[in-house]
């Protein structure tokens, strides 16, 4: 029996006043995923590593203050067969704009209750959007 190899992350929930939320995807991937990466060895802490992921991604700054944990939640992982995602997931603020750099090809703002057909990550549209959805951000 194969065992699935964990990958883990940090990922954020940004979301605008419309209580949309931001979604990347990465070049060459087919799916939309949240921003966020893996850890790097010198960073302190987990809103570190978002911090400088979000800046790496979409050249925006976030801010540490209010940063509000949601949870940890895994899923198949969306572009490594055989590989199972564990996110820290992280609602923040960050001023943008928000525009891709580095390996994020696209950027875009989802509405979590009206998805339709759109391609998402089994981590966002499973357990990080619905969660959403169940409690609406300040703006919305
Ligand atoms: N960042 C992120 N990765 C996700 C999510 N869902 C999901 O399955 N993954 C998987 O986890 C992997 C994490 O890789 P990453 O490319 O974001 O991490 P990183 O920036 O540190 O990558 P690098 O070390 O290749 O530069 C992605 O390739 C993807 O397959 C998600 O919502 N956000």
């Amino acid at each position: 029996m194969s065992v699935a190899k964990t990958i883990r992350i940090v990922a954020a929930v940004i979301r605008d006043g419309q209580g949309r939320v931001l979604l990347v995807r990465k070049r060459g991937a087919a799916v939309w995923q949240q921003p966020g990466g893996k850890r790097d060895a010198d960073d302190r802490d987990d809103l570190h590593t978002l911090a400088r992921e979000l800046h790496e991604e979409l050249g925006c700054v976030m801010q540490h203050e209010g940063a509000r944990w949601l949870g940890r939640f895994s899923a198949p992982a969306a572009n490594e067969p055989g590989h199972v995602v564990e996110a820290e997931v992280y609602e923040v603020t960050a001023n943008g704009p928000f525009v891709a750099q580095a390996e994020i090809e696209g950027v875009c703002w989802v509405v979590p209750a009206m998805l339709g057909d759109l391609p998402i990550a089994r981590l966002s549209r499973e357990f990080i959007l619905p969660l959403l959805v169940a409690s609406p951000g300040n703006g919305s």
